[in-house]
């Protein structure tokens, strides 16, 4: 049985330096991003966009945590939406937006599936606090977050902490990681595929690995999609690129192997940056990979 999707876009740009991002949802939906979820045969619904306050209209109080009480109010909005469509039995997309995004759909999520384990697939760790951040950017802290370290106002979305623990969540793609971010995915227990062990192990042995982690005793899985894991040659419009990525054909299987395994519940795309694109290409990358992650095959 094919699960009704929900559509949910976040224009949010308050977790990251770059504008732009907040019209990653926009470029999604313009790549014919319900066209393609119908023709899969699926009831799909677009819900539109939570309201995301603009950055020139408020003032950093904080440089450690850039517009925390904004981006604090926006996860809110988005928990409260993910929890009510999951509990319609509707299978959320939820489109960024920066990162921060998902700290939002992780704690909507949990108040949906009761156990759930986390697959995010990044360049990135997204592992920093308050502490360890070097940019003050929240979207570098979403997946801390969501393992209860942070910020209270972060990791008390929804009213509890931690929404995960680190043995249920994997990271998939990393290649750019904070010196203090690496020692805090080590302490929490966080399982970590680098692009080494893509190379190595192959994405097809990565994947299985990955399921199996975010799966094992869970009641869901939730797939945090940043479009930086993968190359910047083949998705340029992201705010922060990192040189050997994820290649276009590994995503596919990926995406494909999580469909077949039918433990996904939830899913976000995030970092795409139109203004930084080229024709539309990232956006039109993310749209391939989510028919790939709802089912679509060759044949
Ligand atoms: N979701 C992302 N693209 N995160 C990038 C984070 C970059 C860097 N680690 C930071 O904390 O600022
Ligand atoms: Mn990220
Ligand atoms: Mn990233």
């Amino acid at each position: 049985m094919k699960k009704p999707i929900s559509i949910i876009g976040v224009p949010m740009d308050l977790g990251q330096g770059r504008r732009g991002v907040d019209m990653g949802a926009s470029a999604i939906r313009y790549a014919s991003l319900q066209e393609r979820i119908a023709r899969l045969g699926y009831d799909v619904r677009d819900l539109g966009n939570v309201n995301v306050p603009t950055p020139e209209s408020h003032r950093v109080e904080n440089k450690k945590l850039k517009y925390l009480p904004e981006v604090a109010d926006v996860s809110n909005q988005v928990a409260r939406l993910v929890e009510n469509q999951m509990k319609e039995d509707r299978f959320p997309i939820i489109l960024g937006g920066d990162h921060s995004i998902a700290i939002g759909s992780i704690a909507g999520a949990t108040q949906a599936v009761k156990k759930l384990g986390v697959i995010w697939f990044d360049a990135h760790g997204d592992m920093n606090t308050e502490e360890t951040t070097p940019s003050g950017n929240i979207h570098g802290m979403p997946l801390a977050v969501s393992l209860g370290l942070g910020h209270p106002d972060l990791t008390h979305v929804g009213g509890f902490a931690p929404k995960v623990e680190a043995k249920n969540v994997v990271i998939v793609g990393a290649r750019d990681l904070d010196a203090e971010e690496r020692n805090l995915i080590k302490q929490a227990g966080v399982s970590v595929f680098t692009m080494h062990e893509i190379d190595k192990m192959g994405m097809s042995a990565v994947m299985e690995e990955a399921i199996c982690i975010a799966s094992e005793g869970t009641d869901g899985v939730h797939l945090s999609l940043d479009l930086d894991a993968f190359d910047p040659r083949e998705a340029p419009g992201v705010g922060t690129p990192v040189l050997g990525g994820v290649t276009y054909r590994e995503g596919h299987l990926a995406m494909e192997m999580l469909a077949a395994a039918h433990v996904l519940t939830s899913v976000d795309i995030v970092e795409v940056n139109p203004i930084l694109d080229v024709e539309n290409r990232t956006a039109r990358v993310a749209v391939d990979m989510i028919c790939s992650l709802l089912g679509q095959t060759v044949i």
